[in-house]
């Protein structure tokens, strides 16, 4: 059966202590999770170190990074290494965020080096993909998410498997806007990004879940995640709090 990702991005927020209180108030209301669902949190890596060990405390509940550096270990200053993230318990990376490629400057070549990079060093993968809002007034969305996919996914067409990487569908315009995705939005771009992975990865294609992020709450994440071909969510804002993510968790 295909697990439900529920996913927190924290960002670049909340000091240690913020972060290991927000993950005990977690795991506490979260206790034993549904069977058809597994939660990820992944928090800046000042904090890791403290929270990972919390959330691999509760069955179904894992830790990953909002990013690191496609190296085993070098003179890369202020980069972070896939080796340094398994060793403290993290399993997942994400690669792609929209943050990532539109304040960080990071191109499609990078971040397919990314996912190829932490696939074979053991961290499974998010590739995060979205169009920003002037792409989808230009009627450009299957361009940018193919291209997306296509070059996110270029270095691992061999050995990529719904085990070890998911896709986010995050579109640019509605990320900390308040403004969702509607439902037919949402099914049109999930349908693309599933019939673009059925003909990179054959075998693997229909199994690969498919994040929605964007705006995701309590209040609308029960629709989203009835949607066809919608596998999770990728929550920023909302999964601050320990509240409101877990009803989001349990939607
Ligand atoms: O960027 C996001 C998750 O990675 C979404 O952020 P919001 O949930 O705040 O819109």
């Amino acid at each position: 059966m295909k697990k439900l990702l529920m996913a927190a991005n924290w960002k670049m927020y909340k000091t240690v202590e913020e972060g290991v209180a927000t993950a005990r108030e977690l795991v506490s209301l979260l206790g034993t999770l549904p069977q058809d669902r597994e939660v990820l949190v992944c928090p800046p890596f000042t904090m890791m170190h403290s929270v990972c060990p919390i959330l691999a405390g509760n069955a179904g509940c894992h830790s990953g990074a909002q990013n690191f550096y496609p190296a085993a270990q070098g003179a890369f200053t202020g980069e972070v290494a896939p080796e340094q993230l398994l060793d403290l318990g993290c399993t997942y990376a994400l690669a792609g965020h929209s943050e990532r490629r539109h304040v960080l400057g990071e191109m499609d070549e990078l971040i397919g080096r990314k996912v190829a990079f932490g696939l074979e060093a053991g961290l499974k993968m998010i590739l995060c993909i979205g169009e920003t809002s002037v792409e989808r007034r230009l009627g450009q969305i299957e361009e940018v998410l193919v291209r997306q996919l296509e070059s996110g996914l270029a270095g691992v067409l061999s050995t990529a498997t719904a085990e070890n990487l998911a896709v986010a569908y995050e579109p640019v315009w509605a990320i900390g806007t308040g403004d969702v995705a509607g439902p037919d939005e949402i099914l049109a771009a999930h349908a693309l990004v599933r019939s673009k992975l059925e003909s990179l990865l054959p075998s693997e294609g229909a199994q690969i879940r498919i994040l929605y992020g964007g705006s995701v709450k309590p209040d609308n994440a029960a629709a989203i995640i009835r949607l066809d071909n919608v596998d999770g969510v990728l929550v920023g804002g909302a999964s601050l709090k320990a509240d409101s993510f877990s009803q989001i968790v349990l939607a």
